[in-house]
């Protein structure tokens, strides 16, 4: 491979020597016992839980609990009974311990393109009310590298608030915002290239804009420290079917600061943000608190399974799991830089820790291998996956992800490109 910290060949690139490295990475692992908490099959290597975490052991049974005893026998008196009433913001603190977030300022449920909308409407009507005759910050800005649903959500947000949007590059932002700016969102790790943005610096300089910052952490909650409260982000939206391994289509999460809530202006206040939803009352009362970003009734059986994934992470210091994920990412950039011939890939992700989240992006050449080479690597059980038009990802999520499949994943990867591919 060539990448951009080595123009030379690794000079290890002896599978024995690399496999002997794995196995005492692999013993000297402070998380090793946690893998032993996920279902997982050990002749393929899931590289994609940057797209869909794992299912921790325990969540079978907890839903066997919830639908048999109380949705079959207790029904209704579950709202009240058995928490599902309060299951949003209880989750939500669950999520905020390990987002950096104190309890009451998370919600959980919805999509997160959801509240993404919520929360980019909510910090543009923020800064209503201060020009005549209209709005003095008529402007949001974009991180020009999103996920597509950020970006088209924030346009559809622009249409109905009367600003104008403006897609930026994520190192262009701080000097971009200025006094229209509304709002600026932000990816904290980039989908493609698995950069991470630095969001205590790129925070305080769109603060010391006047603007608001809204950050999606997808890539990031459950992957490494966020230290929300600690750096004064204002609103921030994640999913937690990823790293936080909540299962295909797991509710999303609402982050708003505690003294943002009562300014929190809600372009969907449905009945559960309401400050008394069951006195049905025809006009809005917001709710204080984290409820603020609820909207209708939560999706309860995708809610208790995450509330049940969630239990993997009760003695687990996010710290930890940074370390072993910037381990995991440096020992397959030189496991990669070993085994796979010159010039078929290069890493686009960036080799400096502190812009590095917990995935890793290879460029193929030519673009057009790059499917064919994932779905050879899946069919010889490495499971990464392909984003158009010449990106293969691969994704290691600490809780699960051992140094020996790191090294099996490169060693195939060398195989398929120096096989199959010549
Ligand atoms: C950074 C980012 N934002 C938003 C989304 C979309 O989330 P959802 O489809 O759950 O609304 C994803 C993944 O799908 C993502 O990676
Ligand atoms: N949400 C997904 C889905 O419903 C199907 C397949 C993939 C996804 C993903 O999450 C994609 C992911 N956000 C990405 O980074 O590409």
């Amino acid at each position: 491979m060539s990448s951009p910290n080595c123009g030379r060949r690794e000079a290890v690139s002896d599978p024995g020597t690399l496999r002997g490295e794995a196995a005492a990475l692999d013993a000297a692992d402070a998380l090793r016992a946690k893998r032993a908490e996920f279902v997982l099959d050990d002749d393929t290597v899931y590289l994609d839980g940057n797209s869909l975490g794992a299912l921790p052991r325990a969540v079978p049974a907890r839903l066997a609990d919830v639908v048999g005893r109380e949705w079959g026998r207790l029904r209704i008196r579950s709202w009240s009974e058995s928490g599902w009433w309060t299951a949003p913001e209880r989750v939500g603190d669950r999520v905020g311990r390990l987002v950096g977030a104190g309890p009451g300022r998370i919600v959980v449920g919805d999509s997160t393109s959801v509240n993404v909308f919520k929360a980019v409407v909510a910090a543009v009507r923020m800064g209503e009310g201060a020009g005549a005759g209209g709005r003095a910050r008529d402007e949001i800005l974009v991180d020009a590298g999103t996920f597509p649903t950020d970006g088209y959500i924030a346009a559809s947000a622009a249409r109905l608030t009367g600003c104008r949007i403006r897609a930026v590059p994520v190192g262009d932002l701080a000097a971009a915002a200025g006094p229209r700016t509304a709002v600026a969102l932000v990816n904290h790790v980039d989908y493609r290239t698995g950069r991470l943005h630095d969001l205590p610096a790129l925070t305080a300089a769109v603060h010391a804009t006047g603007a608001r910052i809204v950050w999606d952490l997808c890539h990031s909650a459950g992957a490494l420290p966020v230290g929300l409260d600690a750096h004064g982000v204002d609103l921030a939206v994640g999913c937690t079917y990823k790293y936080l391994n909540g299962g295909p289509g797991a509710p999303a999460f609402l982050y708003v600061r505690r003294d943002l809530q009562p300014r929190f202006d809600s372009p969907l206040p449905g009945w559960n943000s309401h400050a008394d939803p069951f006195g049905m009352a025809p006009d809005h009362t917001p709710a204080g608190g984290p409820q603020c970003g609820r909207v209708g009734t939560p999706d309860i059986l995708s809610l208790l399974a995450l509330d049940a994934a969630l239990d993997v992470w009760e003695d687990v210091d996010l710290t930890a799991v940074r370390a072993k994920s910037l381990a995991l990412t440096d020992f397959f950039l030189r496991c990669a830089e070993a085994y796979v011939p010159a010039g078929r890939v290069v890493s686009v992700t960036p080799v400096a820790h502190a812009e590095r989240g917990s995935q890793v992006a290879l460029k193929a050449a030519p673009a057009e291998a790059a499917a064919g080479t994932m779905a050879e690597l899946v069919r010889r059980g490495v499971v990464g996956d392909h984003r158009p038009p010449d990106l293969l990802r691969f994704g290691f999520t600490p809780l699960y992800t051992t140094f020996g499949e790191v090294e099996r994943a490169a060693r195939t990867l060398g195989e398929v490109l120096g096989d199959v591919l010549t």
